[in-house]
């Protein structure tokens, strides 16, 4: 089964506020835009996903990303995570009613397509979730076919999504489970291996290709 996926992000300035120190202050937002680019870099090679809309507090900061093939538009009046998916999921269901919509997030710089891959087969086309490697948050959400996200996202995310009905995925899914929320979470990303972007950013070994 393939998939739209909606993707949110702040303004890198803003954005990752707990990962601030990892680098110097000048090169957080540089940073904050490589975990995305390698997160994008690894979803737009998945054969199993079809379009990708990157909702985004501030477009023209985060331009640079839509050379990547992922479709860049502005969060709605209503400025909360759970709203930026919910319009990300609007637009894909508009321009396809039978669209199957996931959100992702944009802090997986070891992500492998592999492991996407292997979250879809999971599923199985069950509402679902990846916990973060913590058990706490939320990396990616899907949808059953035909029916809403219902994205419940923010601190403790994994606790609302199995109460709200969706089936936690236990594969391993190293990679997609390694969300950068702490400098902690970064040396744990680079120990999986980044993506280029990332190692770039960090003067890192470049990686092999997805
Ligand atoms: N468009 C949009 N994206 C958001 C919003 N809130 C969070 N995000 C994005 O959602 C993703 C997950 O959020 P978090 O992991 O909590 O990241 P964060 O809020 O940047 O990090 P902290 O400042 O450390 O809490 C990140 O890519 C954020 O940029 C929002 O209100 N609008
Ligand atoms: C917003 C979330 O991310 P994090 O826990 O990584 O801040 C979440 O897991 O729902």
């Amino acid at each position: 089964m393939d998939v739209d996926l909606v993707v949110p992000m702040k303004h890198p300035r803003d954005g990752k506020s707990r990962l601030r120190g990892a680098v110097e202050a000048d090169r957080h937002p540089g940073l904050v835009l490589a975990l995305a680019a390698d997160t994008l870099a690894a979803v737009v090679s998945s054969a199993h996903v079809r379009r990708v809309v990157l909702v985004a507090a501030d477009p023209s900061a985060v331009a640079e990303l839509g050379e990547l093939g992922v479709e860049i538009v502005a969060e709605p009046p209503e400025k909360t995570l759970n709203a930026a998916f919910r319009h990300g999921e609007a637009l894909l269901k508009a321009a396809d009613p039978g669209a199957v919509v996931g959100a992702l997030q944009a802090d997986l710089p070891a992500l492998r397509a592999g492991d996407l891959t292997a979250a879809l087969a999971e599923a199985d086309g069950r509402r679902a979730f990846v916990a973060d490697r913590q058990g706490t948050g939320t990396t990616l959400l899907l949808a059953a076919p035909g029916l809403p996200l219902d994205p419940r996202f923010g601190p403790g995310s994994a606790r609302r999504h199995a109460e709200s009905g969706a089936a936690a995925l236990t594969g391993a899914l190293p990679t997609l489970r390694s969300d950068v929320d702490t400098p902690d979470d970064l040396a744990h990303t680079l120990a999986l291996g980044v993506g280029k972007h990332t190692a770039a950013r960090l003067g890192e070994p470049s990686p092999a290709p997805y």
